[in-house]
């Protein structure tokens, strides 16, 4: 191994099983207790990356197998990567279970949100729509093997980067990415990279990451969802997904199906007409919210906020990790890469998207 060193990680705030093939990150690949992906642990360049934790002292091992990039400057990375500034013992303890009693019966068990590339996590959860884990997966890592730039080779596997907006701008076209099996959200995402590249153009920023954090760091919440649901494909619930895990607005709590039924199964959570008439007139100054929201979810994610304080974006993680856990097969079932179906042809499940596509039509 060329680049090797460990991340100390205090005991239990962390499991890397808990947290990378479990519904945020889509292009991790496990394999034999190791996990492996590419990341840009340096500006302007991805690099291969592979991680193995001891369960028993929470420490994960990295190695950087093509190069040598520095052990603080990955460590440094991973910090930001893992937000180990956020001590996760402490929130629970201290914001939820002071408040919400739900919590003494749902361990942390080691669930963060991660900070992840947010052009990347865009990106991903527009693929997220109507989608499972695995496919998500499949889609990512097809969008990485035929528009990113090959990496390298590791374990006779070959590792690519996440192609940026210009080169999904430039080099996919709705009908490429139709035939690799992404359905109706080809045209979302080739719509999404064509203003994005625009977008940044205009204000003269080249690269994904700087344009989004800068949109983030000038506008409040509320304006951001609003630009990003300027996008193509991108709702509320895909916006709020790119705040808290690619933008770190650890407060959002996006909301979807399951979390609307948590929401009203155990938290008995319902909006009178009057509550959403209050909701709706506050985006009267946000068009495109006002256009895409749904009020009743949106008074859930107010309430949930209401309820789990600065953090209620990563409350939200644990209460999905266990409503979905509960929904699926095993983990290792509803997530491991199938090695020899990358997609890079036409995808078994083209006809059930085709069903798909036909009853988003008709809404
Ligand atoms: N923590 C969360 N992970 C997710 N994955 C996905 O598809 N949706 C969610 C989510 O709402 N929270």
């Amino acid at each position: 191994m060329v680049g090797r060193g460990v991340l100390k990680v205090t005991s239990g705030e962390l499991r890397l099983e808990n947290v990378l093939q479990t519904g945020q990150a889509f292009r991790w690949i496990l394999e034999e207790g190791i996990y492996t992906t590419t990341m840009r642990i340096i500006p302007g360049k991805y690099s291969i990356i592979a991680l193995s934790q001891d369960l028993n002292t929470g420490c994960i091992t990295f190695d950087t197998p093509n190069e040598n990039i520095g052990i603080d400057t990955v460590q440094n990375h991973l910090r930001n990567y893992f937000r180990l500034e956020v001590d996760l013992h402490s929130i629970h303890q201290n914001q939820w279970l002071a408040k919400d009693q739900k919590f003494k019966m749902l361990e942390h068990k080691g669930i963060r949100i991660l900070g992840q590339e947010p052009w990347e996590t865009l990106v991903s959860f527009i693929c997220s729509s109507n989608n499972n884990i695995g496919r998500i997966s499949k889609m990512c890592h097809a969008l990485a093997q035929n528009f990113g730039d090959y990496i390298g080779k590791f374990q006779e596997r070959d590792y690519y980067s996440f192609p940026t907006s210009n080169q999904l701008a430039e080099n996919a076209t709705e009908s490429t990415l139709r035939d690799l099996g992404f359905g109706y959200r080809a045209k979302y995402i080739i719509e999404t990279a064509k203003k994005f590249v625009q977008a940044k153009q205009e204000v003269g920023v080249d690269n994904d990451t700087d344009f989004l954090q800068k949109i983030a760091k000038e506008k409040d919440y509320l304006e951001v969802r609003e630009f990003l649901m300027g996008f193509c494909g991108v709702g509320p619930k895909v916006a709020d997904c790119a705040c808290l895990m690619g933008l770190k607005m650890d407060e959002v709590v996006p909301i979807d199906v399951h979390v609307g039924r948590i929401a009203k199964r155990d938290y008995s959570i319902s909006a009178s007409k009057k509550e959403l008439q209050a909701i709706k007139s506050r985006y009267d100054q946000l068009p495109i919210t006002k256009k895409k929201i749904n009020l009743e979810l949106d008074f859930i994610r107010l309430k949930f906020v209401e309820l789990w304080g600065t953090h209620a974006g990563w409350a939200q993680g644990l209460l999905f990790f266990r409503e979905t856990e509960k929904n699926s097969n095993s983990p290792k079932k509803r997530t491991k890469l199938d090695e020899t179906t990358v997609i890079s042809k036409k995808l078994k499940f083209e006809e059930e998207e085709k069903l798909i596509e036909v009853e988003v039509k008709a809404e």
